[in-house]
């Protein structure tokens, strides 16, 4: 037997949902560019799930089910309340709260296609209105509810500020979500995967991602990009910061990716908004550091900054805590992740791969009173 640590390279499933060929990133076999300038996050969701873009009414009943599904069980919200909600990070928040909805939903265990396509509008719907509701209840704020009329990005920004957003801002959250929805069998993926295959629910499925992408390794790392920057504090700082951390063989955070070696191509969407947003905000201090680092972590390691690195810097710039971070990233990853899953049910076999076995051989069982 032989093994490839961390599965690089290894070819795991076949999918139509998303590919990344020569560093192009595709959802459905359409480039992430043109997606990213012309389409909707809800227009990506039905992509996603059916594998083409919606007619006009196809995408108005989509838009409507996720409107009148955000609606949130109140007992979610009322054990919230009961969380040590000063200590309990939103994406401790997020995991238990969804793997909660599943209480409330008499579909849970309902394994047809119909339910399961179901239970995918109300994950896409209840997601937001979790993350948002958290980062109000624990501000001593009542969640705030929908508006039917929104967008999806727009609803978001709304329920989380209790204000509808200006149209900078709402185009800007919503290239943000369309760039995150789906990408290929990257780890919170796969986790979704692995975990339906068993023929468990779509709610275990989206439980089990949320707290793959939780780790700084993979969705984690855009709050931490953040703390970085703040650390760094000014552009004069920047050279002295990085150079102790890589001399230290520190990781920077938002920098290098497992499958693009020249660039990840939807890092210069994110860094497009950066400068944008911030020279709107009048703090361009942290577009400017963040090219800076750029710059270094380039120059000495050759690493290209990933999806993480200038996604900070612009939600930072529409006014949202640093700890919501991946919550977003995961607002936007569920459509995704609900696309493999509705994939993997309709052809499963069981995911149940080998390990090499390297510990001791031929041990002996030894009585307790002789250790
Ligand atoms: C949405 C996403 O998940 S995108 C990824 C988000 N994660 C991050 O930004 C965290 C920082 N980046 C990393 O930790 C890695 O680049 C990963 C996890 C993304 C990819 O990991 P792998 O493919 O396993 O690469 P690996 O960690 O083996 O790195 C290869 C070499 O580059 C170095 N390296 C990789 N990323 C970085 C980094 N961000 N900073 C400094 N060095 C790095 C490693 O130390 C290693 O060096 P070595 O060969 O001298 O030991
Ligand atoms: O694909 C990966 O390994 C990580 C990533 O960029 C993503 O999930 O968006």
């Amino acid at each position: 037997m032989s093994t490839t640590r961390g599965l690089e390279g290894v070819v795991a499933t076949t999918s139509s949902v998303s590919s990344i060929i020569d560093d192009v990133l595709t959802y459905q076999g359409y480039d992430i560019d043109d997606l990213t300038d012309n389409a909707s996050f809800e227009e990506v969701i039905y992509l996603l799930w059916n594998g083409r873009l919606p007619k006009k009414d196809e995408l108005e009943e989509l838009t409507k089910n996720l409107a009148s599904d955000m609606e949130v069980p109140k007992e979610v919200f009322d054990y919230m309340k009961s969380y040590p909600i000063d200590k309990v990070h939103p994406m401790a928040a997020l995991r238990t709260a969804v793997s909660q909805l599943a209480l409330y939903d008499e579909e849970a265990d309902e394994m047809t296609e119909e339910a399961n396509r179901r239970k995918a509008i109300r994950l896409q719907a209840r997601i937001p209105a979790i993350v948002t509701g958290f980062a109000r209840i624990r501000n001593g704020k009542e969640p705030v509810l929908p508006k039917k009329e929104l967008s999806f990005a727009a609803n978001f920004l709304y329920m989380l500020n209790g204000e509808e957003p200006d149209e900078i801002s709402e185009t800007a959250f919503n290239k943000a979500l369309v760039l995150h929805a789906d990408h290929e069998l990257n780890a919170s993926t796969f986790t979704a995967r692995v975990c339906v295959a068993t023929l468990s629910d779509v709610y275990s499925g989206i439980t089990s991602a949320i707290g793959a992408l939780k780790g700084p390794l993979h969705g984690g790392a855009n709050e931490r990009v953040m703390s970085t920057l703040m650390d760094i504090g000014e552009v004069d700082n920047v050279e002295p910061y990085i150079r102790k951390a890589l001399d230290n063989k520190e990781k920077i955070m938002g920098f290098g990716h497992r499958v693009y070696k020249n660039g990840d191509p939807r890092a210069k969407h994110l860094r497009d908004m950066s400068k944008k947003l911030t020279s709107i905000t009048g703090e361009s201090k942290w577009y400017d550091m963040s090219v800076k680092v750029e710059e270094m972590v380039v120059g000495e390691k050759g690493l290209l900054p990933n999806v993480d690195f200038y996604s900070a810097s612009v939600y930072h710039s529409l006014g949202i805590d640093h700890d919501l971070f991946t919550p977003i990233f995961a607002t936007s990853r569920v459509s995704g992740w609900l696309a493999h899953i509705l994939e993997q049910y309709s052809d499963n076999r069981l995911i149940r791969p080998r390990a090499e076995y390297v510990g001791p051989d031929k041990q002996a069982y030894v009585p307790l009173n002789e250790r």
